[in-house]
């Protein structure tokens, strides 16, 4: 499997050393489009990729699958391009999809070339409940508590506080580089007016942490995930990296684990 990735950054750097040094994945990174004129070369010769400035000789590549791994505005000048040059893709900047127009435009796209899109969970966990729980429609209340530093969410504050209460969508407009997660339990939930974010700026914590609480006709759930920041972004889980893998090394497998 020939992969690219879109950006230049914390979680492409981590897949870099993971596939291409560690061979974690079944392929090679063949490809890494950005713009970073420091980034880009360095990652290009410490990893044995090649490293392209312009979109198009990027998607000219022979490549089976693309990773968005950027930001939410230049996944939203992006991931088109990538479908419509029939690659599978794998989006980290789910924030992208809060028009849910822009979602069906690329779905339908994606649907007509026999490609594949792929939204990992990231940084949090219990899609598979909320989605099995909607499956006839039985979700009634999602809720996420996301909690991170002050310096994370780009504020100052020496004291724990509540700094925003809303809808998904709200909350990706307002913090589009923390709570993608937000989204992604969105778009496998009740969507996203109604999905409930609450995000706490917390002085003292070292982890970020993400608390999910539903209820349905199936009953209840809670699951909270405390995550190790990655070393270069404290603002980005490692999880949310893994999970990116895990869609990799899953991706062409016989056997399906979960839904
Ligand atoms: N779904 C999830 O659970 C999670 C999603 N994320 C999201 O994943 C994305 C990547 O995260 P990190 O690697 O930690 O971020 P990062 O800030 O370390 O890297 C972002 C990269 O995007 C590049 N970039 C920005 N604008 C660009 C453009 N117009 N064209 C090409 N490249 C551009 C930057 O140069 C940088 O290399 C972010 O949007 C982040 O919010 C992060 C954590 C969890
Ligand atoms: O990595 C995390 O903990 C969550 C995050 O930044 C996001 O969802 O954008």
């Amino acid at each position: 499997m020939n992969i690219g990735i879109i950006g230049t950054g914390n979680i492409a750097a981590y897949l870099l050393e993971q596939i291409n040094l560690n061979h974690m994945v079944n392929g090679k990174v063949i490809a890494v489009f950005g713009r970073n004129q420091k980034a880009g070369p360095r990652l290009s010769e410490q990893f044995d990729v090649g490293f392209y400035t312009d979109i198009q000789d990027f998607l000219e590549m022979p490549l089976d699958i693309v990773v968005e791994a950027s930001t939410v505005e230049a996944a939203g000048l992006y991931v088109k391009d990538v479908v419509s040059y029939k690659k599978d893709l794998v989006v980290s900047s789910i924030g992208v999809f809060k028009n849910l127009d822009f979602l069906e435009q690329i779905k339908s796209l994606a649907e007509s070339l026999g490609t594949h899109i792929f939204l990992p969970s990231g940084a949090i966990g219990g899609l598979d409940v909320l989605q099995s729980a909607n499956a006839v429609g039985g979700l009634k209340k999602v809720r996420i508590t996301t909690r991170k530093s002050p310096a994370s969410l780009g504020i100052e504050s020496e004291e724990e506080k509540v700094i925003f209460e809303g809808s998904a969508y709200e909350a990706v407009e307002k913090f589009p580089k923390n709570v993608n997660v937000a989204m992604t339990l969105a778009l496998a939930g009740i969507g996203v007016e109604q999905t409930e974010v609450r995000i706490i700026a917390d002085p003292a914590i070292r982890q970020n942490s993400h608390t999910v609480e539903v209820v349905g006709d199936f009953g209840q759930m809670e699951l909270k995930v405390e995550n190790n920041p990655m070393p270069n972004n404290p603002k980005t889980s490692l999880l949310a990296a893994l999970s990116i893998l895990n869609v990799l090394q899953n991706k062409d497998g016989a056997l399906r684990i979960g839904n």
